[in-house]
């Protein structure tokens, strides 16, 4: 007895601080080669881009973080351009992507989920298990497919009203004389939750900014931990993740004790007019959708007030950021956009235009497509400043892999498989394709609807027009993805970003800026210049 505790305070005494820190990197060194060596295996048939092999790689990928959007284009040019796959590196804890070339995406995307999956990439890149409290989200996208399109158009006055309510509130309504200066980026986290919330949960909680915090300091948790625990090795995960998620459980707590009386409320609400006892349906929310759907499948653990919450946690995590980035680029391109291009004025005068012609003022779904000039200005910031290079992963979970049928290549089970944004800025697609051109998509349009009916006939042409549209997404067109997991929310998006813009060029006056900023790339995602400001001044009703 007494030799153990001799020995063990021997060994206490020999822990020095930096005997501790060679320790910990060895052990983590050790962790990594570990990781690496369960990374899947990709045929050397297959080029790369990055460094590979070893830790030195490893270090140099590392240092150039900033970097891999480059390497995606370099890719693009050398590779996918050319009907080639290439491999980019990913972390050591992570298979490397393969990125398959713009032909191929329409196979990947019609693989069946149990040879290349959706829901495993996206749960591994957000290490759901963590941050989501382990709930796997196949529930919430389904009732996301399933209810948002179908029940939109009846939302669209609600939609509106909280559009102009929160750009009021963000941008000011006193003052017509005198320039206001707004953070860009704040003013977007004023605006965007509240508009998602009022599609979420309704009146009045949309406006409760404890609630609209809580949800947002969330998906700060969420993108914060992600970037810690890409850092760290997969054995590591285990105590790391549940430390760093803890201001998860924290934020999700608070915004818990303003949310269930709302869903118990719901609940209570649907049993009532069920029952006959009230003839007033529940109203429409994505609360009331995943609790109609939960009936629909008799799936009473989907039914309970803090199980509801939970589920919403992955729906507005996938909705505010993605487009707050978005508006917020949308903002610079047309802000920084030479002022003789005119387009803020030509997006005033066809919102206008087309409002007036409107029943009450109220926007319809009619009324929001005929929209040409305004859909061209979002989908060609989209088109040009995407906020990341691949946002189509795909993993192979065919026991025996996958086999490229057009290169006859073979990934191993495990392998992720990706779609290239860069066909976005390929020159022979896209005439000047680093210019931002807001008419793009439109003049096409414009002059195809201008020809005499007879003229439009049926072809190739009429339905390559008719895909111009912001939600009809392609393998030229992916920043909400493509194929049967194509974003569900993008009806959402075009309708009150389009209204957004419609409202606030309507309402206020904004002072162009000399250039765009340039955001910082972190691997295959931006960081927005958080700092930009812009200029706004409320425009005089006289
Ligand atoms: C500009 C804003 C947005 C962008 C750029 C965007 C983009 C995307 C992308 C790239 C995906 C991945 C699809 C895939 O892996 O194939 C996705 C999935 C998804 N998005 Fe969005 N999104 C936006 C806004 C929204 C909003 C507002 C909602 C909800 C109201 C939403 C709900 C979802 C859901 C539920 C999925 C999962 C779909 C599935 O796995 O089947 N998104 N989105």
């Amino acid at each position: 007895m007494a030799t153990t505790s001799h020995l063990l305070e021997s060994l206490l005494a020999s822990l020095t601080p930096g005997r501790i820190t060679v320790l910990v990197i060895l052990l983590t060194i050790v962790s990594y080669a570990i990781d690496s060596t369960k990374k899947p295996t990709y045929p050397k048939s297959i080029p790369r881009v990055g460094y590979y092999g070893g830790i030195r790689a490893t270090v140099r990928n590392w240092m150039n973080l900033s970097n891999y959007h480059n390497w995606m284009e370099e890719g693009y040019n050398k590779y996918g351009k050319h009907g080639r796959s290439f491999v980019t590196p990913a972390s050591p804890s992570q298979p490397d992507e393969i990125v398959v070339p713009q032909e191929q995406v329409a196979w990947m995307l019609e693989q069946p989920e149990t040879v290349l999956n959706t829901q495993e990439p996206h749960e591994a890149i957000l290490f759901s298990a963590y941050n989501f409290f382990g709930i796997d989200d196949h529930f919430p996208i389904k009732v996301m497919h399933k209810h948002l399109a179908r029940n939109l158009v009846t939302l669209l006055p609600d939609i509106q009203e909280e559009v102009a309510d929160s750009i009021d509130l963000a941008f000011g309504t006193d003052d017509t004389e005198n320039w206001k200066t707004l953070n860009l980026w704040e003013a977007l986290l004023v605006i965007v939750p509240r508009v998602m919330n009022r599609l979420a949960v309704g009146l009045p909680l949309c406006r409760n900014q404890a609630f609209l915090s809580s949800q947002v300091a969330f998906a700060d948790d969420v993108f914060r931990n992600c970037l810690i625990l890409t850092l760290f090795p997969t054995v590591l995960h285990p105590i790391v993740g549940r430390l760093v998620t803890l201001p998860n459980r924290y934020h999700f707590h608070q915004g818990y004790q303003l949310l269930k009386p709302i869903i118990e409320q719901r609940l209570l609400d649907f049993e009532r007019f069920e029952s006959g006892e009230s003839s007033t349906p529940p109203q429409e929310s994505i609360i009331t959708w995943l609790i109609r759907q939960a009936k629909a499948d008799n799936l009473p653990s989907e039914q309970t007030p803090y199980m509801i919450a939970q589920r919403l946690l992955p729906i507005e995590f996938a909705a505010i950021h993605t487009t707050v980035i978005t508006l917020h680029a949308l903002f610079l391109d047309l802000l920084a956009s030479p002022p003789k291009e005119n387009y803020l004025e030509i997006i005033r005068e066809e919102t206008s235009s087309v409002l007036q012609s409107e029943p009450n003022g109220i926007w319809t779904k009619h009324g929001l497509a005929r929209l040409y000039r305004t859909d061209s200005a979002i989908r060609e910031s989209m088109r040009l400043s995407t906020f990341s290079t691949g946002l189509t992963h795909r993993k192979v979970v065919a026991k025996d892999g996958i086999t490229n049928p057009f290169e006859g290549w073979h990934a191993p089970y495990g392998s992720i498989l990706m779609a290239n944004m860069s066909v976005q800025h390929d020159g022979e697609i896209f005439e000047n394709p680093q210019k931002y051109d807001a008419l793009r998509f439109s003049r096409v349009r414009e002059e195809f609807e201008a020809r005499a009916e007879a003229e439009k006939g049926d072809t190739e042409e009429a339905l390559r027009i008719k895909r111009l549209g912001l939600v009809t997404t392609s393998s030229e067109h992916l920043p909400f993805s493509h194929g049967r997991h194509a974003c569900p929310g993008r009806f959402f998006v075009a309708h009150e970003v389009k209204m957004m813009l419609a409202h606030t060029l309507q309402n206020y006056d904004l002072k162009p800026i000399a250039n765009k900023p340039p955001p910082t790339w972190v691997a295959h995602t931006i960081i927005p210049a958080l700092d930009v400001k812009i200029e706004v001044r409320r425009r005089s009703k006289d």
